[in-house]
């Protein structure tokens, strides 16, 4: 199966999906922005004090320095506090945006087709989900809080300085030509190496996992200096890589600097006529100086975060791009309260339809056309890799088909969810129990499910007996770290969503194919009851379950070769469903 990538959002995209995220938290976001500018504003008024100490004593006015000095340390404990509380608030309101982001790819990642998440790769889904999560939460925390505040400072340092006096602004403002240039040499330089260094980093460590994984094949077959020479060649082009990245931001800072020694020394310049004209005071000066040294500061520290942002800007394009992404091919698994339930039309037709897992694949499923009445329970059988699974799993919306039409009670399957929805549920032989409480397991069916319909649908699956033995009854917490269900039961918990989802199409994919003979009787009678009164769909290998039903279906190579009842098949000489019939039937 060739692998198409899930969707990366553009800047673009991400941008507004950042932004609409934000909008939805702005009361949040705009008490975050004030605490900040408060802290950088107290923080604003140290090299202003710093410059009246420089004219006090210049006046010989030292009596007078006491309360500027307790202004001073004012001013540090004031822009510790801002800065404290206003990154924690940065990091909450970003922690916030990007669970909300997290928890839509999720969501989109459970509703797209099984298909599509095949064709990409689950190590695609995880990587988006952990990894590039991971990622932007490390710069939310870490690096959005310094480069808002660095941003701030810049921006609010810039106007102080002209407040002073415009010429120091129009002085500092000589550095600028020089951090462009310095910071465009940067970019063209840096961003390949980064780029580079960090592919050798991921084939170092994919290198290191191969021979660790291996070890016991690599010292089977006497490949240890081999591996050991493979390990070393990629640590070393790491290692040089990194060396090269440390040499580029060397010669940027360096480069940086002449731009600050300009800046400061015009400022200095211009401070010295300023001076001589009367026109601002020595400490006015001395703070004008300050200033423009805390700016350069303020402009490193956002460089520095330039490698962190840039991977945080990709890995939040990356998510949004799975949580933005369009699920035509999907069934819709929302809500399912809405209980379509019996009563509404289970009717199901197929029409020519064909699929495949892939372009380069065989055909699994080849022009079937089938007509389902509603309420009618139709048996799939037919020998291993004929297609059963592949067939309910088309009727269920779980695969797109290839070509043809599958209509559920009178809504077209390729339409979308508005009419399909809610329709059908498929109650597969790997059943997941989570790991959450039976009821919290159950409501996974409508959240609002009470414990009354719990109780009540348990016991329609006859799984009331062993529910009273649980210690907390429904409470129980049940997966890891909780109670273990045996294969019937967790069947049975299947089972019991089911009939509280209440969908007029039931598929039950070799719902008890699995259990122990004596869980199976269990489970034949509670699949009897879940499906009672509901279109079915039994993918059936125990052949007592094909005999109940309406009708028999038997697939060949994704084709349906006989259709009838399980009486006329048996009755019908030689057909492929009589020798199967007989066959169980001796063996069992
Ligand atoms: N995810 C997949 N990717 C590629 N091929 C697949 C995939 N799932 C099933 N197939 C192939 O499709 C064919 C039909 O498989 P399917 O599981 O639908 O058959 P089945 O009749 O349900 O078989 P069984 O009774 O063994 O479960 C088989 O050849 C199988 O190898």
């Amino acid at each position: 199966m060739t692998e198409t990538l899930l969707p990366t959002a553009t800047g673009g995209e991400a941008r507004s999906a950042a932004w609409t995220a934000l909008r939805r938290v702005r009361g949040h976001v705009a008490l975050t922005l004030l605490v900040l500018t408060v802290g950088t504003v107290i923080g604003l008024v140290g090299p202003w004090l710093l410059g009246r100490i420089v004219d006090l004593v210049i006046d010989g006015r030292t009596d007078e320095l006491l309360p500027v000095v307790l202004g001073l340390i004012g001013v540090a404990i004031g822009q510790a506090i801002g800065q404290t509380v206003g990154t924690a608030m940065v990091a909450h309101v970003g922690q916030t945006v990007i669970a909300g982001v997290r928890e839509k790819a999720i969501r989109q990642v459970l509703r797209v087709s099984e298909g599509r998440i095949e064709r990409a790769g689950s190590g695609d889904v995880m990587s988006r989900v952990s990894g590039d999560v991971e990622t932007v939460n490390e710069a939310v925390s870490g690096v959005l809080p310094t480069l808002l505040d660095a941003a701030l400072t810049i921006v609010l340092t810039a106007v102080t300085l002209a407040i002073l006096d415009w010429r120091f602004a129009l002085a500092g403002l000589a550095a600028v030509p020089f951090q462009v240039v310095a910071t465009r040499w940067y970019l063209r330089n840096a961003v390949p190496v980064i780029r580079a260094e960090r592919v050798a980093e991921g084939s170092r460590a994919q290198q290191l996992l191969d021979s660790i994984n291996g070890a016991n094949t690599v010292r089977a077959l006497r490949l240890e200096s081999d591996h050991l020479a493979k390990v070393t060649a990629a640590s070393d082009k790491a290692r040089q890589l990194s060396i090269r990245m440390a040499a580029v931001q060397r010669r940027f800072f360096g480069k940086l600097n002449y731009g600050e020694f300009v800046g400061l020394a015009l400022i200095l310049v211009v401070g010295f006529y300023l001076v001589r004209g009367d026109l601002v005071t020595i400490g006015a000066a001395s703070a004008a100086a300050l200033y423009f040294h805390r700016l350069f500061d303020q402009f490193n520290v956002v460089l520095g975060t330039f490698d962190t942002a840039q991977s945080a800007t990709a890995a939040f394009a990356r998510l949004i791009g799975v949580a933005e992404m369009a699920t035509p091919d999907l069934r819709d698994g929302g809500e399912t309260d809405s209980r379509s339930g019996r009563g509404t039309d289970g009717s199901v037709s197929l029409r020519d339809v064909r699929f495949s897992y892939g372009a380069d694949q065989h055909t699994v499923i080849d022009g079937v056309d089938l007509d389902v009445q509603d309420g009618e329970h139709v048996a799939v059988v037919g020998t291993s890799g004929a297609g059963k699974t592949t067939l309910v799993k088309l009727v269920a919306g779980l695969l797109p088909p290839e070509q043809g039409q599958i209509v559920l009670g009178g809504h077209d399957l390729a339409a979308g969810a508005s009419g399909s929805g809610h329709r059908c549920v498929l109650v597969s032989q790997e059943v997941h129990v989570f790991a959450d409480t039976v009821l919290g397991n159950l409501r996974l069916s409508g959240e609002h499910t009470s414990e009354t319909q719990a109780r009540s649908a348990l016991d329609a699956v006859g799984a009331s007996g062993w529910l009273s033995t649980l210690p907390d009854g429904l409470d129980t917490v049940l997966g890891r770290g909780g109670h273990s269900l045996t294969p019937t039961q967790s069947q049975q918990l299947a089972l019991a969503r089911l009939v509280l989802a209440d969908p007029p199409i039931a598929i039950l994919d070799e719902a008890t194919a699995d259990a122990g003979s004596a869980g199976a009787k269990t489970l034949e009678a509670a699949a009897e009851k879940a499906i009672a009164g509901r279109t079915a769909f039994i993918v059936a290998h125990r052949l007592t379950q094909a005999a109940r039903a309406d009708r028999v279906i038997l697939l060949e190579d994704g084709r349906i070769v006989e259709s009838g009842t399980h009486d006329e098949l048996v009755d019908a000489n030689g057909s492929r469903y009589a020798q199967l019939w007989a066959a169980w039937s001796t063996h069992r």
